[in-house]
Formats: C-alpha cells, sequence, structure tokens
C-alpha cells in the first residue's frame, strides 16, 4: 500500500470516529442541557398560584444573556449597586447574577416580615453556613434553625443591658487609650494641615506657591477604633483578668481570623478546601487552636465560689457560661434557660460563639466610630451640641483630656442612654443615614407571600434595611443628617423611628451585642470625641469624594479627618 493510501484510510477512519464522536456529544449536550434547564426552572421556578403576583411580574433593570447583571455590580461597591436599582425599580424588583434571579426587598412591610419569619421560614444564604463552618468557628452568626436556637438561648443572656453595664470599667480602661491614640492622630493631621496649608505670615508676592496640598500624603487611619472595639470585644467575651493564660501574641493573632474570614467569604475558588493552604491559612489554623486551649485552661482553673463572691463585677461571658453549666444538678427543676442551653454545651460550641461575638463586634463598633467621627465633621452643629451635652456632665474639656480610666468610669451611671440623650441621637441618626450593615441576605425555607408577592421556596433575596427607613422616614428631610428628629418629634413619629432603627437589624436574629456596641459608642463619643472638634481636611473639587466601600460590613473611603485638640 502506497503511503497516500495509508494516509487516506487514515484520514476516513478517523472522521468516521470524529462523526461518531460528534453524535455522541451532541447527545451528551443536549441531555444535560435539558436536564440543566429542568432544574433551573424546577430551583427557579417563577410562578404563582392564580390571584398572586410572582417573581416573573418584578421589574428588573437590563441585563446581558445569562451573565445578567453580573457586570454592573461591583464587590466593593455592592450596596450602592443594589440601592441605586430600589430608587429607581420599587420596593420590589429582582436581579441577576448570572443566570440566578434574586428578588431586591426594600419596603418597611417586607423588611419586618424578613426579620420576623428568621430563623425558620427564611435562612441565611447557604453560604454563610457552610463559611463558618469550613473556618472551624460555627457560632450564633452563622447557625440555622434549633442549633442556632440553642446558641442564641445562652448567648444572648450574656449580653443583657444589666450584664453590659458592669463592663463601664473596662470600656474606660481601653477608652482612655483611644483618647491617646487619637491624641497623636491629631498631632499627625495637623502638622499635615500645616504642611498642605501654612499659615501665611509674610507673603512676599501674589504668585508664591503657598498650597502644598498632595494626597499621597493622605491616609485613612481607624487603627485606634479598631483597637478599642477589639480590646473591649476580647476583655468582654474572655481574657479580662486572665491574660496569663494566652501567648503574648494571641490578641494580635486573633486579627488573622477577620483577614482569613473577609478572603474567604469572597473568593470564586476556595482552595482551602482543596487543602492548598497558604501561610494565611495555616496561621489561622494554629491561632484556633492555640485559643482552644487557652480557654480550656481557664476553665480548668475556674473556682465557682470566687466567682459568685465577686457578683458585682463584670464576668466575662465565658465564666457566666461556665459558671451557668456548672449549676448543682438539684437545681435542676427551675433551671433558667440559659442554664438549660448552657448545661448541653461543648468546648468547641464556646470557642465558635466566642469568636463569632468578636468577628461580629469588632468591625461594626469600629466602623460605626468611624461612620459618627465623618458624620459629625460633616455636621458642625450637630457636634456642637454633642460637645455641650458632654461638657455639662464632664465639665470643660481640659478636665478629662487627663481623667484616669476609674474617674471616667466614676461618671456614667446605669442609664447612660438618658444620661447623654443627644450622644444617643446622634448614634441612632448614623446608624440611620450610614449603617454599617444595611444589606441583609436570605433564601426562603418554604413557600411565602411577601408584601403581595408570592416566592416560591429557595428563593434568594436581598433586604435594604436603609433605603426602607428612608422610604417611609416619619420626619421631614429624611437625606438631613439631623439628630434632633430622634428627640424633638411626636410619641407617633418616635415610634416610627424605633420601629425603622434596623442599624442593628431585627425580630429573633436582632444583634445580641447592641447594648454593648451603644454603650461603647456614647463612652467613646463623650470622653473622647469631644475632646476636638473633628473637621474633614481641605482637599479639591476633583478630589475623590467620601463613598462607603463594602463588601462584608460598610467602610468609608476617601475620608481624611482632623482633630483640632479643644483643650
Ligand atoms: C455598632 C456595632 C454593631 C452593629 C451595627 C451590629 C449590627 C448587627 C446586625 C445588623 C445584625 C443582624 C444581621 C442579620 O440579621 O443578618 C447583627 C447580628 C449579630 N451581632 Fe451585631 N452589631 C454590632 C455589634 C455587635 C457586638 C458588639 C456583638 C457581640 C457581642 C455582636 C454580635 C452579633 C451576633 C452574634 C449577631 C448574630 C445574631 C443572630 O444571628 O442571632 N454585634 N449585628
Amino acid at each position: 500500500m502506497s503511503l497516500t493510501q495509508r494516509a487516506t484510510d487514515i484520514w476516513q477512519s478517523a472522521s468516521q470516529l470524529t462523526t461518531k464522536n460528534n453524535v455522541i456529544i451532541a447527545g451528551v449536550s443536549v441531555v444535560s442541557i435539558s436536564i440543566a434547564v429542568r432544574w433551573y426552572r424546577r430551583r427557579y421556578n417563577d410562578s404563582a398560584p392564580p390571584g398572586y403576583k410572582g417573581r416573573k411580574d418584578l421589574p428588573y433593570p437590563p441585563g446581558l444573556p445569562v451573565l445578567g447583571n453580573a457586570l454592573q455590580l461591583s464587590i466593593s461597591k455592592i450596596i450602592a449597586n443594589f440601592e441605586n436599582w430600589a430608587w429607581e425599580y420599587g420596593t420590589e424588583y429582582k436581579a441577576y447574577v448570572g443566570p440566578f434571579p434574586i428578588v431586591v426587598l426594600s419596603s418597611t412591610t417586607a423588611i419586618d416580615q424578613v426579620f420576623k419569619e428568621r430563623p425558620y421560614n427564611i435562612r441565611r444564604s447557604a453560604n454563610t453556613e457552610k463559611l463558618f463552618e469550613d473556618c472551624n468557628i460555627p457560632g450564633l452568626f452563622s447557625m440555622e434553625g434549633e442549633r442556632w436556637r440553642h446558641s442564641r438561648n445562652w448567648m444572648a443572656p450574656q449580653l443583657t443591658q444589666a450584664k453590659t453595664n458592669k463592663a463601664g470599667p473596662v470600656m474606660t480602661k481601653h477608652v482612655v487609650s483611644l483618647r491617646t491614640a487619637l491624641q497623636e492622630i491629631s498631632k499627625t493631621m495637623e502638622e499635615l494641615n500645616e504642611k498642605f496649608y501654612p499659615s501665611i505670615t509674610s507673603q512676599e508676592s501674589s504668585h508664591q506657591t503657598n498650597v502644598f496640598y498632595n494626597p499621597k500624603d493622605l491616609k485613612i487611619d481607624i487603627t485606634p477604633f479598631r483597637e478599642y472595639a477589639f480590646s473591649v470585644m476580647i476583655d468582654f467575651a474572655f481574657a479580662h483578668e486572665n491574660n496569663t493564660h494566652f501567648s503574648p501574641t494571641l490578641f494580635q493573632d486573633l486579627k488573622i481570623v477577620f483577614d482569613v474570614i473577609r478572603r474567604r467569604a469572597i473568593t470564586p475558588i476556595p482552595l482551602y478546601k482543596y487543602g492548598i493552604r497558604d501561610s494565611m491559612d495555616r496561621k489561622y489554623d494554629r491561632t484556633i487552636t492555640d485559643l482552644k486551649n487557652s480557654i480550656k485552661r481557664i476553665i480548668e482553673e475556674y473556682t465557682p465560689e470566687e466567682f459568685k463572691q465577686n457578683e458585682d463585677k463584670m464576668s466575662t461571658m465565658l465564666e457566666s457560661l461556665y459558671i451557668a453549666a456548672q449549676e448543682e444538678e438539684n437545681e435542676k427543676s427551675n433551671l433558667k434557660t440559659a442554664t438549660k442551653a448552657a448545661k448541653r454545651v461543648t468546648i468547641d460550641d464556646i470557642v465558635g460563639n466566642l469568636i463569632t461575638a468578636i468577628v461580629a463586634g469588632y468591625d461594626t463598633t469600629s466602623n460605626s466610630l468611624y461612620n459618627i467621627a465623618y458624620m459629625l465633621a460633616c455636621n458642625p452643629e450637630a457636634q456642637k451640641k454633642l460637645q455641650e451635652e458632654a461638657d455639662s456632665i464632664f465639665g470643660p474639656p481640659e478636665k478629662r483630656a487627663t481623667m484616669s480610666a476609674e474617674e471616667l468610669s466614676a461618671v456614667f451611671n446605669d442609664d447612660y442612654i438618658k444620661q447623654f440623650p443627644y450622644t444617643n441621637a446622634v448614634i441612632q441618626e448614623t446608624n440611620r443615614l450610614l449603617p454599617v450593615a444595611s444589606l441583609l441576605d436570605g433564601q426562603l425555607t418554604k413557600d411565602l407571600v411577601i408584601d403581595g408577592h408570592y416566592y416560591r421556596k429557595k428563593t434568594v433575596f436581598i433586604a435594604l434595611t436603609r433605603v426602607a427607613a428612608l422610604r417611609s422616614c416619619p420626619t421631614p428631610d429624611p437625606f438631613k443628617f439631623k439628630p434632633e428628629r430622634w428627640i424633638e418629634c411626636t410619641p407617633e413619629e418616635r415610634r416610627l423611628h424605633d420601629k425603622m432603627a434596623w442599624g442593628f437589624g431585627g425580630g429573633p436574629r436582632v444583634c445580641p451585642g447592641r447594648h454593648l456596641a451603644t454603650m461603647e459608642l456614647v463612652i467613646a463619643l463623650v470622653a473622647v470625641f469631644t475632646l476636638f472638634d473633628i473637621q474633614p481636611i481641605e482637599k479639591p473639587w476633583t478630589a475623590p469624594h467620601a463613598v462607603e466601600a463594602n463588601p462584608t460590613t460598610s467602610l468609608l473611603d476617601n475620608v481624611h479627618l482632623r482633630y483640632i485638640p479643644r483643650y
């Protein structure tokens, strides 16, 4: 056989094979596509029973085939993306992330219902639960159903107003460090301001350059707020008077927990799940193991008698939990819910939940402080009223600029909200306009009618709490920062404001740390913020404006503040 003949034979048999393969590939593709389409139709069933509107009736922003609106969304501006569409498309609309539909809700009735239906008829997105499980720290925030109920039963009683009131001395101890740190930032920013805009004493020529503004010199420094929130949270959770049980670097190391959780929350390919772990992942594992061991050591050394003798002092969440778990068997018949729940708690439950509390209370509180500083800087009249309130109770600023933690602590009474009503109004107003968590996601676990629309089980949705509260604001000028609206209003307006104060969530899953957080904020504002006139540093018009950056909790970007001492 000639070489040409052989080549022709091979080519013919290859073509037959290719034709056969093509038929097989086409067959498999048709079957897979039809399975995928059936799955998609069942999973994302748009239909509604007769007489109801359903997801198919919702308006939506135009997008691309298959990709939907994915290219219009940015992870760091996700809240702004969804909120802007909410203002345009109304209280219910849908958007597509790839081919997957998401319902976006922003009416007060829908938000109310969503909060009430959780955690049983509505759950958090499955990703949240998985993420915290994979991170080996399942806790209240990520749990669902009965596991959630169990954790909630013992966590919430550790965070009541009465318990957190006892944390005053711990907070004032750390607020003194916050004061020192802000005094340092104040110096740095004043030097920078002087460098940018030197005081002109003798100007030789009107053409002389005398503005040296340089955006590269500007840095956002939120570290003092982070340190404050973190130290309070760690002490309150387990560390207070137990520092000797921890490795000296544990506090520093714990910060890796946040970085790793954040990183894992947004990674498209979770390599860590397949055993591909880098140095951060390994450090994370070591830190969690160290923490568990330290907690075991603390527990081994507890003496319930000594603890009971010190009942007026603050007990850490770990202490009260452990003591509850140790209650005598013969008290079983009239055990309180927290004690009953604590009896079934394991070390893993404890560690998971303590870390959850730290994670949930750390950047929420520090970012809130930053937002408040910004709001005050932009609203000098409100800032003046805040300063007047603090001065009326503490005396002139120069006095509290040097007060010790004990002296500061002695000033606060148990009802710090009544003691500092304007301060509280500033916090509420910032939470209304710049909440750190204004987007909550979830998934239905059964068919539900929300705001007149019938949504099928497994519908994924986003609830925009800020838009809902702004839409139905009961007092004038909804977009303006006016703390007075919380004080100078009718009882009915106040009731409505309180009902829509969703900065801490709502319903059975409302933030259990809200009393602790509010107290931390009040103490920081009156003891430290009011020592300064907070002002934005001057910038040219073309400089980037303040924006909220996400995705976990919102943090302002492009904000640079001067803290000008009043003392
Ligand atoms: C200014 C500070 C804080 C803000 C703005 C805030 C906000 C929130 C919000 C909006 C939720 C509800 C999330 C949702 O429903 O999906 C929540 C839940 C939660 N927060 Fe906070 N929080 C703050 C501080 C704290 C602190 C200090 C702690 C810890 C003691 C804490 C612990 C939690 C936990 C454990 C949950 C989950 C509750 C559950 O699912 O049952 N938070 N927080």
